[in-house]
């Protein structure tokens, strides 16, 4: 297997590869020496390489772990190198039409399986992988009219043996529930401590008098901005649908506020409560 990108995600898959014999050997491809060194160390990969063509030659599996923005071209550096037979997959955390270019750009001997592991944190690099991560998560995989079976049963696979519960949508819808679930969160976390450098509030200094509350709500914020651009970037169309149901669920609270509408506010803020304590608990 070769795990092009070893950070927190791609490192975590390489740790429980090796750690559970998943596969024979485990190549590590990136930018920095120095980082693949520390990943060889760390017990992550067994070797790595620093040319895309050498890194793929002979891999029976090859994983896009690098942020989204850069999929397509590592597929068209990728390509032409690829043995016969060769899986391409990815754990990137957009999909959509992402999915049908990626499977366009393989040569007709090699396949590609979209997948993305709901597993994560907000500290970036190698350092940051564990062999538990995708232990107990989810995993999505988002096979097309195209995806070959025999890949995608082996793709679901390794992340069952990984530890994760796969499930199969379509790459559409992925994008929309992921828009939702994830990427809104960590977009109100970015703007609300953006938010608070804005002149009017950031002279009174007010995130030394801060607790548990601005802590826990934007943990998601120190998150790695590489990342996160390529997604808000790529999955657009979903987070703007998302974002205007957002800005129109804080209008609605902010009129309440307005007005006074302490029964209002309470509806809203059980409900909230309610569905929080059921669905994440
Ligand atoms: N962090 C999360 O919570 C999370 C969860 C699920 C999926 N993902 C997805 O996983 C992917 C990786 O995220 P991560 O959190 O592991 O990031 P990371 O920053 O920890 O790791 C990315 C690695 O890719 C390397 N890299 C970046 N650009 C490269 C390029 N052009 N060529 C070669 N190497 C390159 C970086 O040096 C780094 O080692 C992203 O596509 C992300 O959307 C992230
Ligand atoms: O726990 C975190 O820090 C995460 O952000 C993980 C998280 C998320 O839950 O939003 C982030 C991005 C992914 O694509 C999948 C999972």
């Amino acid at each position: 297997m070769t795990i092009i990108g070893v950070g927190l995600i791609g490192g975590s898959l390489g740790l429980i590869s090796k750690r559970k014999k998943l596969v024979e050997t485990v190549v590590g491809y990136g930018k920095k020496r120095g980082s693949l060194q520390k990943a060889t160390a760390m017990g992550v990969i067994d070797r790595y390489v620093l040319t895309l063509p050498k890194a793929v030659e002979g891999a029976d599996l090859v994983v896009l772990a690098t942020p989204v923005g850069t999929f397509e071209r590592i597929c068209q550096a990728i390509a032409p190198h690829l043995k016969e037979g060769a899986i391409v997959t990815d754990v990137g955390s957009v999909k959509g039409a992402w999915v049908a270019r990626m499977e366009s750009l393989m040569p007709r001997h090699a396949f590609f399986v979209g997948g993305h592991p709901i597993a994560g944190r907000e500290k970036s690099g190698v350092e940051a992988a564990t062999a538990e991560l995708f232990q107990g998560s989810r995993c999505i995989l988002t096979p097309t009219a195209q995806t070959d079976p025999k890949a995608l049963k082996k793709v679901a696979a390794l992340w069952e043996k990984a530890g994760a519960r796969v499930s199969e949508m379509n790459p559409f819808d992925h994008d929309q529930i992921l828009a939702a679930v994830s990427h809104l969160p960590h977009l109100v976390a970015y703007v609300l401590m953006e938010t608070l450098t804005h002149p009017k509030i950031a002279k009174k200094n007010p995130v030394q008098f801060s607790a548990g509350g601005l802590r826990d709500f934007t943990r998601i914020a120190a998150s790695s901005p590489e990342m996160w651009r390529d997604i808000f970037l790529l999955n657009r169309d979903a987070v703007v649908e998302i974002v205007d149901l957002y800005q129109e669920s804080l209008e609605k609270v902010k009129k309440k506020i307005l007005e006074g509408d302490a029964a209002g506010l309470m509806e809203i803020f059980e409900r909230a409560k309610s569905i929080r304590q059921k669905a994440l608990s």
